[in-house]
């Protein structure tokens, strides 16, 4: 795999995860009276982190917020994020981050690697974008997609 397809499907995986993160929102709870910025948490209460709400706020992203545009990653998060990058929290941050965040993310490049490799894909007409969540967001209707068999000499 060269730097640029690795770079580019980084780039989309992160797109992808910022627009549809499986994981919508995580919890932290204050173990003492703490201060955020003008904001005083006491003790035990427990936050929400919205990671949704966050991935798609045009003040972070842009006007181009709602936009599937996997280059505005191509110079990291930072430059994505406008130096925000507690705005793209798809796998947590701190501490408790997903401990499978490497193990997922080397899994879909690989599975994707070979797919393509393999075949070319375009989206069935049959295709109904309806991102729902049940646990995690998921396809509601599935990813009907045709795959094009590539001619390649093994
Ligand atoms: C695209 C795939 C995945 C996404 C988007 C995801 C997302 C997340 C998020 C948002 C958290 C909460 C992090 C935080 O509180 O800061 C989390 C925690 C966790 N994830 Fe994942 N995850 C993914 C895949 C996986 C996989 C493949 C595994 C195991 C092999 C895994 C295991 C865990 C565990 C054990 C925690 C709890 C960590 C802790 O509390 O110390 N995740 N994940």
């Amino acid at each position: 795999m060269t730097s640029w397809f690795g770079d580019s499907m980084s780039m989309i995986i992160n797109e992808s995860l910022r627009l549809y993160p499986p994981v919508l929102s995580f919890e932290r709870r204050a173990e003492r009276e703490v201060r955020l910025g003008k904001l005083i948490v006491p003790a035990n209460v427990e936050l929400q982190i919205p990671n949704l709400a966050f991935h798609h706020d045009a003040q972070y992203w842009g006007q181009d917020v709602d936009l599937f545009k996997p280059e505005r990653f191509s110079e990291g998060v930072a430059k994505a994020t406008k130096d925000n990058i507690v705005a793209f929290l798809p796998f947590g941050m701190g501490p408790r981050t997903c401990v499978g965040f490497n193990f997922a993310t080397i899994e879909v490049k690989i599975a994707l690697s070979m797919i393509l490799q393999r075949y070319s894909i375009t989206l069935s007409p049959t295709y109904v974008h309806s991102p729902f969540h049940f646990l995690t967001v998921r396809p509601q209707h599935g990813v009907k997609v045709i795959l094009h068999r590539l001619n390649r000499k093994e």
